[in-house]
């Protein structure tokens, strides 16, 4: 068996899908041996004459806790330290005080500054009861390593660790003994002995771990916690974040739908009821108070958050939320205003897309006659009456050039002229050609909110792995979320239809190239790969 520290790059991810398995050592190392386990075992002795300790709900003056898969697999706990999945809060249990002149020397004893564990339980497996075959998962994994110091144990617990399911072997983990464990390695137990098993089992930070970033809490007694799979907040930190922390504002068609949908993935954002909400535009309920008077903010504030989970976001503060209306880029000062009064602190996100592409994606999905009514009816299908792509260029060209629209001018202007109208559909099907002048509509946005609120993101830039890998990166960073890599990669609402006519693409560039140019000098982007 190997001896001392398992390296934590050992650990970066789940060992059954490594290529390359020579990357790891043994799984299990021996740390120490022969440390005195007489104290813990009296002790617990002596606890669980006095209550049912080993059930969270039962412990009298410590704070109750939920682990899943503890509460699943029956495993009883005496939790005395606690850091959620991301590392973002660390939390130490009342009864630690209970246990810290055992501890902290042991801690000590293996060179390991008590500061540095994060986490620190006992667990009780009763007879027969077995944890089935998992590896742990989540960031932490990787962050920390695993240490198992059996404090009753027996021959008959059947330990079982391997690089994957099908080559696990038994080890023994003897008394007294301490053991570190590769946890992103399977492994499983069963107890096949007719008592209880118990482990202190503790995870601890290297010394460049930056703690500094991990703040402490010391719950007192009568501390209520909030968790989701991957987090733990306060009770007192009930509705410290309002939805929606993000908001994807357009274009419509420039890939909305699929990077919502790479958002949610994340372990600490949760979707929206539905992902366009439209609130802000055809479902805002005008017969409220004006939603710029505090009492018209708060009635309206109220609809809005229907749309949100409030159930979990209001008691878990450490997961936030957000929506994607794809239309509200295009609803000018009125939706922005509303905007403002709603969430003002909400990141804004547009995605965008080469104009002409996003005009012929949009006409398709709105000529096409698959769909419920509802959809027919919000993609604006029957609005559209037959006509071809040709007809409503050639008719919106006319109109924007009849209201006099053109790359030079004001946000004030375009939104007068262009905009403000636009709000009241309560169907998709206009503004083909219009919602692809991209400036004219951002150039309200930034100058509503910070830059460092708005994000643009090019849909081009999400077609290959490695360019959607950088815009997730930058997204996350940019929602403030510790990393995360997306598991379904997939592009969402997807339409096949035939291919433009190369004169109509042609005539539509012309007619953006300006409105181009300008978007370019206003995001700081010279670069949108679909530029002339
Ligand atoms: N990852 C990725 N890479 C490349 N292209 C992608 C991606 N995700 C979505 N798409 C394309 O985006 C179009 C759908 O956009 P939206 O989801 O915003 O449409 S909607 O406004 O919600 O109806 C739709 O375009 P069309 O297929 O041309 O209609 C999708 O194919």
């Amino acid at each position: 068996m190997r001896t001392g520290p398992i390296p934590l790059q050992e650990k970066k991810v789940s060992t059954a899908s490594l290529k390359d398995t020579r990357v790891v050592g043994p799984l299990v190392s021996l740390r120490a041996t022969g440390v005195d386990v007489g104290p813990y075992q009296a002790r617990l002795k002596e606890m669980e004459a006095s209550m049912d300790v080993w059930n969270p709900k039962m412990q009298v003056n410590n704070v109750p806790m939920r682990r899943s898969g503890h509460d699943m697999w029956g495993i009883g706990k005496i939790m005395l330290i606690f850091a959620d999945d991301y590392l973002k809060n660390l939390y130490h249990f009342p009864w630690l005080e209970k246990w810290s002149d055992l501890l902290f020397p042991f801690f000590k004893s293996l060179n390991i500054p008590p500061e540095r564990v994060i986490r620190c339980l006992f667990a009780q497996m009763t007879a027969g009861s077995v944890i089935p075959v998992h590896h742990d998962t989540g960031a932490w994994v990787s962050q920390c390593h695993r240490v198992h110091l059996p404090i009753v144990t027996s021959d008959k617990i059947d330990f079982k660790v391997g690089l994957d399911e099908k080559s696990m072997e038994t080890i023994e983990l003897a008394q007294g003994n301490v053991y570190e464990l590769n946890n992103a390695s399977k492994h499983m137990v069963e107890n096949k002995w007719d008592q209880a098993r118990v482990h202190l089992i503790f995870d601890y930070v290297d010394n460049d771990f930056p703690l500094e970033s991990l703040p402490l809490h010391k719950l007192s007694p009568g501390t209520v916690l909030h968790q989701t799979r991957r987090t733990v907040d306060l009770a007192s930190d009930f509705g410290k974040r309002h939805p929606p922390s993000f908001c994807i504002i357009g274009a419509q068609k420039a890939g909305t739908t699929s990077l919502y949908d790479y958002i949610t993935q994340h372990d600490l954002v949760v979707p929206a009821n539905r992902k366009e909400t439209h609130y802000l535009d055809w479902r805002f309920l005008p017969q409220l108070p004006p939603i710029t008077t505090p009492e018209g903010r708060v009635a309206h504030l109220k609809t809005y958050c229907r749309f949100f989970r409030m159930d979990i976001l209001l008691p878990c503060p450490s997961v936030l939320t957000g929506e994607a209306t794809p239309s509200y880029m295009l609803g000018g000062s009125i939706v922005i205003e509303r905007f403002k009064a709603l969430a003002p602190t909400s990141k804004i996100i547009a995605t965008l897309r080469d104009p002409v592409d996003r005009a012929f994606s949009h006409y398709n999905m709105t000529a096409d006659p698959e769909g419920n009514e509802e959809q027919l009816k919000n993609r604006g299908h029957y609005h559209l009456q037959g006509k071809t792509f040709e007809q409503v260029v050639d008719s919106e060209i006319a109109e924007l050039q009849k209201l006099g629209v053109h790359p030079d001018m004001s946000f004030e202007d375009f939104d007068e002229v262009y905009l403000k109208s636009r709000v009241s559909y309560t169907h998709g099907g206009h503004s083909f050609i219009g919602r692809g002048l991209y400036a004219l509509q951002l150039l309200g946005w930034y100058s509503s909110f910070p830059r460092e609120q708005i994000r643009i993101v090019n849909m081009d830039d999400m077609k290959t792995s490695e360019g959607l890998h950088t815009v997730m990166k930058d997204i996350f960073a940019f929602l403030e979320l510790p990393h995360y890599e997306i598991e379904d990669v997939s592009a969402k609402n997807t339409r096949h239809y035939s291919p433009i006519n190369p004169a109509t693409r042609e005539r539509l560039q012309d007619f953006y190239a300006p409105y181009n140019a300008k978007l370019a000098q206003l995001v700081g982007q010279s670069s949108l790969a679909w530029q002339k």
